[in-house]
């Protein structure tokens, strides 16, 4: 095993609110470019978050990375989704060679795509020793949560500590602009039982059809849920106990980058459903870590509008996807580069040398 270089707990400690003053400033130089004051929407709430967490008015989001974190789910036995678990390695392999949703929709947004095994139900070794994808590798799936904890609470913590290990690893590469994304079969299952476990909110009303599955197996998928909270009682105070009893070893690696990016100050795109229960855990573990994600859609599983809800994000992209792997994360890295652009490049009023006129900001 890789030696871990920053404990959970010491990352969480490092992690400070966003600066006020900065937004301040941030705010009063958009305020003062030459067009009609909050013309740009919340281009402009994006470009003052940039300028906070980078504590500049010239950010910059040009190196981009998104993180696709895989693991498999021993829940898959109960019948939750539409895919045999196997799917989870061969996918690995397609977003290795280039052929998989996010390589096309981080090759639109110019971000690099990292794999990391966080514990593939299956040997990746080759791809490991070819310098493919990373290995932090908990172990070959998680166990079945219906019949007690997903995995040990000593494997959470690495699974989070992989996930801040990772970040710092890319920051000090030099990226600028981080993205969450998923790869396991089986996983909206414990998103689900993760955001019951600490929102409170009823089983049926936060679990959705993942892959696509029918009623029959949607029943079925809210009974296993809630079997297994029953089984394991999660404490709502603590998101390592949730994660551990109900999580998964790439929700985990998820929650960790999150959580790393805070630490080290970097912005980051949060993808979809599994992605923003990752979010969610490391929002419990440290809610100051809020203030560097940028939510990136409004996916179509449907509990992921009570995950945005409590964590008080507006998604910036509403476009009925429901996929996952990080491609709704890489399409609104290229509205962030946007935003980035909107507070680096554009000239004030007295820089254009453009007459001030009386516009104020309205919303309707
Ligand atoms: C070919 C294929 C590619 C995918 N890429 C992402 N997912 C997405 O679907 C899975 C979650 O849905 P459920 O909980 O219903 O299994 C995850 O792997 C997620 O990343 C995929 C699913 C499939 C089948
Ligand atoms: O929103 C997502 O990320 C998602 C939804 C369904 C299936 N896979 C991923």
């Amino acid at each position: 095993m890789l030696a871990v270089e920053l404990k959970l707990e010491d990352a969480v400690k490092g992690i400070r609110p966003v600066d006020g003053e900065w937004r301040r400033r941030a705010r009063e130089h958009l305020n003062n470019l030459a067009i009609p004051v909050g013309s740009l929407g919340r281009l402009l709430d994006i470009a003052e978050q940039l300028a906070a967490i980078k504590e500049s008015l010239k950010p910059s989001v040009g190196k981009k990375v998104v993180v696709t974190m895989a693991g498999d789910h021993g829940v898959v036995e109960e019948g939750v989704s539409t895919c045999p678990r196997e799917v989870t390695l061969q996918m690995v392999y397609n977003f290795v060679a280039g052929g998989a949703g996010i390589n096309a929709l981080a090759g639109a947004a110019g971000a690099r795509v990292v794999v990391v095994d966080m514990g593939v139900a299956g040997d990746l070794k080759e791809l490991v020793e070819q310098g493919k994808i990373l290995s932090r590798k908990v172990d070959f799936g998680t166990r079945n949560m219906t019949r007690g904890p997903a995995m040990t609470r000593q494997q959470a913590v690495q699974a989070l500590e992989a996930g801040i290990d990772i970040a710092g690893d890319l920051v000090r590469e030099g990226a600028e602009l981080l993205g969450t994304g998923d790869m396991g079969i089986g996983n909206t299952t414990p998103s689900s039982a993760v955001l019951a476990a600490l929102s409170g909110l009823p089983v049926r009303q936060v679990t959705g059809r993942g892959t696509g599955i029918d009623d029959e197996t949607l029943d079925r998928k809210v009974r296993v849920i809630e079997r297994a909270l029953a089984v394991n009682r999660p404490d709502p105070q603590d998101p390592v106990d949730v994660l551990a009893k109900v999580g998964g070893f790439e929700i985990g690696g998820i929650a960790g980058l999150i959580l790393g990016a805070a630490y080290y100050r970097v912005p980051v795109v949060v993808d979809g459903f599994i992605s923003t229960a990752g979010a969610l855990l490391a929002k419990h573990i440290a809610p100051q870590c809020v203030d560097y994600m940028i939510a990136a859609h409004r996916s179509m599983e449907y509990g992921h509008r009570y995950m945005l809800e409590e964590l008080g994000l507006q998604p910036l992209l509403d476009l009925n996807m429901r996929l996952g792997e990080g491609t709704g994360a890489a399409l609104a890295m290229c509205i962030v580069e946007g935003a980035a652009r909107v507070i680096r490049e554009m000239l004030t009023f007295e820089e254009a040398g453009v007459a001030r006129n009386k516009s104020r900001e309205y919303a309707v």
